[in-house]
C-alpha cells in the first residue's frame, strides 16, 4: 500500500477562478468552502494529508511589479493557511493538516506555540511544512535587505528546527496531573527551561503548550538540493518532491532513505511523496485530448509559467526572449525547480519551454482504471511511499480524485479503505 496526500500549490489564495469549473472561485475564494468540500472528500477516500503552500509577499520579480501577478491572481492575494487549521480539523477526525511555515521569518518560540496548540486542537493530526523560504521580497518583509544564502538558510534552519523541537518537548509527557487533593494541575518538576544559546538563536523556555498529542506534530519538508535533503532527512517525516521520472525518483528516494539512515534514524519512518497532476476522464483518448488542451493553454499563456518561475528562482525572466533559448542562470531560489525547469528547456525555445508542467514526476493521463494501473507500477519501480496530489483545485477536479482515482486505487488494494490510527503520524507510519 502506499500513502497519498494533496499539495494546494495555491495555499489558501485564489485557486481557479476564471477557468471553466471555477464556479464562485473569484469571489469565494476567502470562504473556507472549497477546503472543507476537500477535506471531507479526502477523508472519504483515505487520504493521510492535505498540505498548503505558503509565502509571505506579493511576488515582485515578473516584470519588477505586482501587476502580472496580481493581474493573474498567481500566488497573490492570499490569506494566511494557519487560520484554516482548526476549520479543517473540526471538518474532519482522521486527516491529516500541513500547514508551511517560514524557518527563516518565524520566531522558534512563536512558531512551536502556534503548532503545538494546532496539534492539541485537532487531536494530533497537525503537520508543519518547514522550508526555508526563498524569495527576497518576503525576505523584506521581515528587516532583511535580501534573504540569506542559500545554503546559509538551511544551517539557520537546522538550529531552528532545533530549538522548536526542544520547545515542543519541554513538557514531559505525564506532567498534567489533575490531582485535586493535592492541589496540582501541573508538575513543575516535569515541565523544563530549555536554556538554548546557538549561533542565531537564544531561547529560554518552555513553551506554555502542554505536550502535544503527537509529541512533536509531523513534519514535512521538500529539499532538492543537497543540503535541503538533508536538512529535510534530519528532521521530517514526510518528503514531497517533484524530481521527474521514475529512476530520478528512485534515486531521489535512495539518496534521502540513506541520509536519513545516517542521521541515525529508521528510512521506513520517513514517507517520500512524489507529485502527480493526474489528467482524468472517462476514456483515454478524451484524458489525452484534455492534456493537449492543458498544454496548449500553457502555451498561450506563456506569461503564466514564466510567473511561476521568476517566483521561484528571484531572476526576472519577463526580459528573456521568447523565441530564443533559455540563457544560462544561477538561482538563490529554488535550486529544483530551477535545475528541473532548465533541463526541460534543453534545445527549446522559451516560448516551447514553458509547456512545461511543474509538479509532476511523471505523466499520468487516462481514467481512473488506467491511471491506478499505472501508479501502482510507478510505485513499484520508484520504490515510493505515495503520491501527492498537486491538480488545480476545483469541485470538478476534487470529486475525480475522490470519486474516480482513490476508489480505483482502493479496489487495487493499493491505498488504504479506512484509518489505522487516529494521529497523523500513526497514520503515515502504518505502512
Ligand atoms: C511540493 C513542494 C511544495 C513546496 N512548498 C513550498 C512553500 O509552500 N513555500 C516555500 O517557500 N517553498 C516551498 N517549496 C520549496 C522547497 O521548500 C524547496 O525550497 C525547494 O524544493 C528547493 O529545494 P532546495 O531549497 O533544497 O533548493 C516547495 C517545494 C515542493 C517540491
Amino acid at each position: 500500500m502506499f500513502h497519498l496526500g494533496w499539495f494546494v500549490g495555491y495555499g489558501y489564495g485564489v485557486q481557479t477562478w476564471r477557468g471553466q469549473w471555477s464556479g464562485t472561485g473569484a469571489t469565494d475564494w476567502m470562504k473556507p468552502d472549497t477546503y472543507v468540500d476537500l477535506v471531507r472528500s479526502m477523508e472519504r477516500a483515505g487520504f493521510d494529508y492535505v498540505m498548503f503552500e505558503d509565502s509571505s509577499c506579493i511576488p515582485d520579480t515578473h516584470g519588477g511589479s505586482v501587476h502580472s501577478v496580481l493581474a493573474n491572481a498567481h500566488g497573490a492575494p492570499k490569506l494566511d493557511p494557519m487560520t484554516l487549521v482548526p476549520l479543517l480539523a473540526q471538518a474532519t477526525d482522521k486527516l491529516g493538516i500541513v500547514v508551511t511555515a517560514a524557518t527563516a521569518f518565524y520566531p522558534p518560540y512563536i512558531l512551536a506555540r502556534l503548532a503545538a496548540s494546532l496539534d492539541q486542537l485537532s487531536s494530533g493530526r497537525v503537520g508543519m511544512n518547514f522550508v526555508t523560504a526563498s524569495s527576497n521580497s518576503a525576505a523584506r518583509n521581515f528587516g532583511l535587505d535580501q534573504h540569506f544564502e542559500h545554503d546559509h538558510r538551511y544551517t539557520m534552519a537546522d538550529e531552528w528546527t532545533d530549538v522548536v523541537t526542544r520547545l515542543w518537548e519541554s513538557w514531559e509527557p505525564d506532567a498534567m496531573v489533575h490531582d485535586r487533593d493535592a492541589n496540582l494541575f501541573a508538575d513543575g518538576d516535569k515541565v523544563h527551561p530549555i536554556d538554548f544559546e546557538g549561533e542565531f538563536y537564544k531561547v529560554k523556555g518552555p513553551l506554555q503548550v502542554p505536550r502535544s498529542p503527537q509529541g512533536r506534530p509531523v513534519i514535512c519538508q521538500a529539499g532538492g538540493s543537497p543540503s535541503g535533503r538533508d536538512y529535510a532527512a534530519k528532521w521530517a517525516d514526510t518528503i514531497i518532491t517533484g524530481v521527474r521520472g521514475v529512476d530520478a525518483m528512485k534515486a531521489y528516494r535512495d539518496d534521502i532513505r540513506s541520509r536519513v539512515a545516517g542521521h541515525g534514524r529508521d528510512p521506513d519512518d520517513v514517507k517520500v511523496l512524489y507529485l502527480v497532476s493526474p489528467v482524468l476522464d472517462d476514456t483515454v483518448e478524451a484524458a489525452q485530448a484534455k492534456a493537449k488542451r492543458i498544454e496548449q493553454d500553457r502555451l498561450d499563456n506563456a506569461e503564466w509559467a514564466l510567473q511561476t518561475m521568476s517566483y521561484a528562482s528571484g531572476i526576472d525572466f519577463s526580459q528573456f526572449d521568447l523565441d530564443k533559448p533559455l540563457p544560462e542562470v544561477e538561482t538563490n531560489g529554488h535550486t529544483t525547480t530551477l535545475s528541473e525547469f532548465a533541463k526541460s528547456a534543453n534545445g527549446k525555445t522559451l516560448r516551447e519551454a514553458v509547456a512545461y508542467r511543474q509538479n509532476e514526476s511523471v505523466p499520468l493521463i487516462g481514467t481512473p482504471e488506467t491511471v491506478a494501473d499505472e501508479m501502482g507500477e510507478i510505485a513499484e519501480a520508484a520504490g515510493g511511499d505515495g503520491f501527492l496530489i498537486a491538480n488545480e483545485l476545483d469541485r470538478v477536479t476534487i470529486a475525480q480524485i475522490t470519486e474516480g482515482l482513490a476508489p480505483a486505487l482502493q479496489r487495487r488494494g493499493l491505498t488504504r479503505t479506512s484509518y489505522e490510527f487516529d494521529t497523523l503520524r500513526e497514520n503515515l507510519r502504518a505502512f
